[in-house]
């Protein structure tokens, strides 16, 4: 007898659905062979789908940030927000509100993309700040497999005749110092970790 399939493997089906599409959207504008992310990024495995809740600030009192300031280190990330507001991208040195609007979702490139297109597509920096209200996200990281080896296209370094801006590296090597720089409270200063760790 088959089971129901549940809202949260249907929610998880279908962002795979939307991850595949803006994935074929993407090579096409970073000018790659057709299917190539298609190819390179072929597991599923690492994906990631997470339910979060912040504090409202004055149940946190003196905490104002409910997320501190990061990139993405997925391929391509997709954030729902409830109406509640404290997403903010970092821009030119000023914090922008990523004001929720009904119905969008956030679209963010992570830090793969970054690195295979020697930093032509940025990982956004962004992070939370806490609100009068408690606020309810929900995102959905689209990754590779953590066998992959990341590093700089030819067709944004040897094929333009650019450096290239960052060692390879393997994805789950990366990631092992991701989520260590990640911890809640604060990673401490050591661990502390971004791509630039790569950079040449
Ligand atoms: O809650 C949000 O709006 C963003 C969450 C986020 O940036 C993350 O989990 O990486
Ligand atoms: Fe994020």
């Amino acid at each position: 007898m088959s089971r129901p399939v549940s809202a949260m493997e249907e929610c998880y089906a279908k962002l795979t659905e939307l991850g595949l599409l803006i994935q074929d959207i993407l090579n096409d504008c970073m000018g790659l062979p057709p299917g190539f992310l298609k190819e390179y990024n072929s597991d599923r495995g690492l994906d990631v789908m997470v339910a979060l809740r912040y504090f409202s600030s004055s149940s946190r009192e003196g905490e104002e940030i409910g997320l501190s300031e990061h990139e993405d280190g997925s391929c391509v990330s997709f954030v729902f927000q409830d109406g509640v507001g404290g997403l903010e991208v970092l821009k030119d040195g000023q914090w922008i509100a990523a004001e929720p609007a009904d119905g969008s979702i956030v679209v963010n490139i992570g830090d793969v993309l970054r690195v295979l297109s020697n930093n032509t597509f940025r990982s956004a920096t962004h992070r939370v700040v806490r609100k009068a209200a408690h606020r309810h996200s929900f995102g959905f990281f689209w990754s590779i497999h953590g066998d992959k080896w990341v590093e700089p296209l030819t067709e944004f370094t040897a094929k333009i005749g650019d450096a290239p801006q960052y060692r390879g590296f393997k994805y789950n090597e990366y990631m092992q110092r991701f989520m260590k720089s990640r911890t809640d409270p604060q990673a401490r200063p050591e661990d502390a970790f971004s791509v630039s760790h790569y950079a040449i």
